[in-house]
């Protein structure tokens, strides 16, 4: 069983989804099994190895524009240990990548999604396929248009943290096929893999966007920040670093994980005529939280842009 997935521009995003879904078919056949340490694990146990279910993705092709690309992406599959093993790459092949494959992951810029989508060849060649677009602004009713009338089109937008299988994917579909339900099984299985994977409407697309598929830059900043804040009073800029980033992991796995209100960690932490309080007023005084809503307010408004007739792109 299994099925071939093939990534219809493989750049960074799509580097990382596929990296995270390989390494995740790696961790289901290793043994012992490897779990991380939040996860319950009894020592010297294994995890069964079945044979791959219709929803798995077995074969991979990854495709690019330009040789040097593909050079790089050898590079990188190859350290994975999947190239010529089940992972391809080809530049300037995309026909016939998708007559090979099952499922279609489009990771182009939104640009030049129609272009790719317009070469001879590939109307036909997607005909009944599934095809998944992660492209920021292109929406549903575009693609639609731009393929065969029996392609079923969805919207998927990852993030980054995808590569170590930490991302968070919302997905939208239009309308049920007769094949829904088994497509439904494979966009979990590739997006559950590499993260969370939430379904949502596509009028909220922009906004997701913005929020998680642009946040690992604004959490980079604030993180980067507070290291700056450390270093500033001395600390050396490596365990500034590690202090920051693990704090913030911390702090959002005690929302994801234990349920918590960002505001009750906030006041658990601040202690009546402490530093934290002290802090927080600093903070507020540089309107830090209208800063960042707004940035995410700008940036939802940007995203919505992308997928229209070049402007000022
Ligand atoms: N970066 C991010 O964090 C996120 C990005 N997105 C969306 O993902 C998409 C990709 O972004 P990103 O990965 O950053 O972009 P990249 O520029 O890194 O990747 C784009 C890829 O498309 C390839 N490509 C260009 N032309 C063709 C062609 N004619 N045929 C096949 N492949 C082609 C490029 O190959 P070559 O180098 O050979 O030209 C490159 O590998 C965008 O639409 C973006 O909106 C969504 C969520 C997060
Ligand atoms: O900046 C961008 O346009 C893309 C979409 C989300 C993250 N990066």
């Amino acid at each position: 069983m299994g099925y071939t997935l093939c990534v219809l521009g493989c750049g960074t995003m799509g580097i990382a989804i596929l990296s995270g879904v390989i390494d995740s078919l790696d961790v289901h056949s290793r043994v012992p099994v490897v779990l991380h340490k939040w996860e319950s694990h009894t020592p010297g146990t294994t995890t069964p190895v079945g044979l791959p279910d219709a929803s798995t993705p077995t074969r991979f092709i990854a495709c690019v524009s330009r040789a040097k690309s593909a050079a790089k992406l050898r590079t990188v599959f190859d350290g994975l240990g999947s190239l010529g093993k089940n992972t391809e790459i080809v530049a300037s092949q995309n026909v016939d990548a998708v007559k090979q494959s099952d499922v279609v992951l489009l990771c182009c810029k939104p640009q030049l999604a129609h272009s790719i989508l317009s070469e001879s060849g590939l109307y036909e060649a997607l005909e009944g396929k599934l095809l998944i677009s992660i492209l920021a602004g292109v929406t549903i009713s575009q693609l639609t248009n731009w393929v065969h009338p029996r392609t079923k089109v969805i919207r998927a937008m990852p993030n980054t943290p995808c590569k170590i299988r930490e991302g968070m994917t919302v997905v939208s579909t239009i309308s049920a096929s007769n094949d829904m339900e088994v497509d439904h099984a494979i966009i979990l299985k590739i997006f559950s893999s590499i993260g969370r994977c939430r379904f949502l409407e596509e009028k909220h697309f922009d906004a997701c966007t913005a929020l998680s598929g642009s946040g690992p830059a604004f959490a980079c900043i604030f993180l980067e920040a507070m290291a700056d804040g450390g270093v500033m009073m001395g600390l050396p800029r490596a365990e500034a670093l590690e202090l920051a980033a693990q704090t913030l992991q911390g702090a959002a796995r005690m929302v994801l994980q234990a349920g918590a209100h960002p505001a009750q960690i906030k006041d658990s932490v601040t202690t009546p005529g402490g530093c934290t309080i002290a802090g927080l007023l600093a903070l507020e005084d540089g309107r830090v939280r209208s800063t960042i809503a707004r940035g995410i307010q700008i940036a939802t408004e940007r995203a919505s842009e992308l997928g229209q007739p070049a402007k000022k792109q």
